[in-house]
């Protein structure tokens, strides 16, 4: 995309394209009002608002990056949740996404250690908040100056309310495999698997296609964390396999993985200082002035020929399903 042909969105200035998702562009930019400061600006493609669902999905991520306030939680400055002027303003991160990073090369084992107990403040955080994240994969974890936040609330319900059940198959929980609720202890999972990955260096379950990635979840164990890396502590490799277990009661919660993450740091179990980057609000854009956005493809990003990778590559977008996944419905 040319600067000549990014999009216009009032208030604001886009200067790049940084990404794209199944149903958004993500923009480098900065607000007018705070030219200063860079902001990772969100915008949904006309296929998304066109889809009640995916709309939605939109919106909810907009509703919650502006509520949710934690360092390790990517946080929205401003937005509009629905409507064609729908978009979210967020802190942006220049290092992009740990599954990028894994692209190139693995993580260090203390980087790795650093970013789980970062993910697992944040997920902690949102489970004492009643919410569920449903979405914990490597794609959503954003990294900065070795520093990790989870992102991507498009998914997130608050338990007390209820929610949509989704996942994505090379993370997701055996009792979403079997189209049961999803819970805290789900999140536990998806964080279980992920913490396999960093420090052993390959994925617990593989699989080609949904069915074989939904038989291994339901049925193999993988081999213990400290067989292929011997520097994780025990208890930390135990508790990892306990956080894989096939029964959500027979999980650990969030927080006993983030102390045990930052037992094997040496760091004392101290609260999470405020955001150093978190430099306050940007005013959102005037709404007299909001139009819908100028030059947005119209297409979808197209999905990978195969949407379920296989083991150990780094997944371009594990929002698998069924052979007829649309990203556009959520599966139920
Ligand atoms: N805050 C951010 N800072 C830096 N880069 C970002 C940020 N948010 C998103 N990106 C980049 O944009 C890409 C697309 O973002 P994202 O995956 O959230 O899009 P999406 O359309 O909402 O996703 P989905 O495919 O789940 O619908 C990311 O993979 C990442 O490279």
């Amino acid at each position: 995309m040319t600067n000549a042909s990014l999009p216009f969105l009032p208030g604001y200035a886009l200067t790049r394209s940084i990404g794209r998702g199944n149903t958004s562009l993500v923009f480098l930019g900065s607000a007018a009002a705070k030219p200063d400061q860079p902001l990772a600006i969100k915008l949904p493609l006309p296929a998304t608002l066109a889809d009640r669902t995916a709309a939605e999905r939109f919106g909810n991520e907009v509703r919650l990056s502006l509520q949710f306030r934690h360092p390790h939680l990517v946080r929205g400055y401003a937005g509009t949740a629905f409507g064609e002027q729908a978009y979210l303003a967020m802190r942006y991160f220049p290092e992009g996404t740990l599954a990028e990073r894994l692209e190139s090369r693995t993580l260090p084992y203390e980087t790795a250690l650093r970013v789980l107990a970062d993910v697992a403040a944040g997920t902690a955080y949102l489970h004492q908040q009643g919410a569920v994240h449903q979405d914990i994969k490597t794609q959503n974890i954003y990294l900065d100056g070795g520093r990790a936040a989870l992102g991507d609330f498009g998914n997130t319900y608050f338990v007390s309310a209820g929610g949509n059940i989704s996942g994505s198959p090379f993370y997701m929980a055996p009792e979403i495999y079997r189209g049961e609720a999803s819970s805290a202890q789900s999140d536990v999972y998806s964080f279980g698997v992920m913490a396999y990955e960093l420090l052993v260096g390959v994925r617990p379950h593989v699989g080609n296609t949904y069915e074989e990635l939904m038989i291994s979840h339901l049925t193999r164990f993988p081999s213990p964390v400290t067989a292929a890396n011997r520097r994780v502590p025990r208890a930390l490799s135990r508790l990892i396999e306990l956080a894989m277990a096939k029964r959500p009661q027979d999980r650990p919660d969030s927080a006993a993985l983030r102390r045990a993450l930052l037992e094997a740091l040496g760091e004392p179990d101290e609260q999470d200082l405020p955001d150093p980057e978190d430099v306050g609000e940007v005013p959102p854009a005037p709404r007299a002035v909001l139009g819908r956005h100028q030059h947005l493809p119209t297409a979808p990003a197209p999905l990978p020929l195969e949407t379920v990778l296989p083991a150990a590559q780094p997944a371009k977008d594990d929002k698998a399903g069924p052979k007829s996944w649309n990203p556009f419905k959520r599966r139920k």
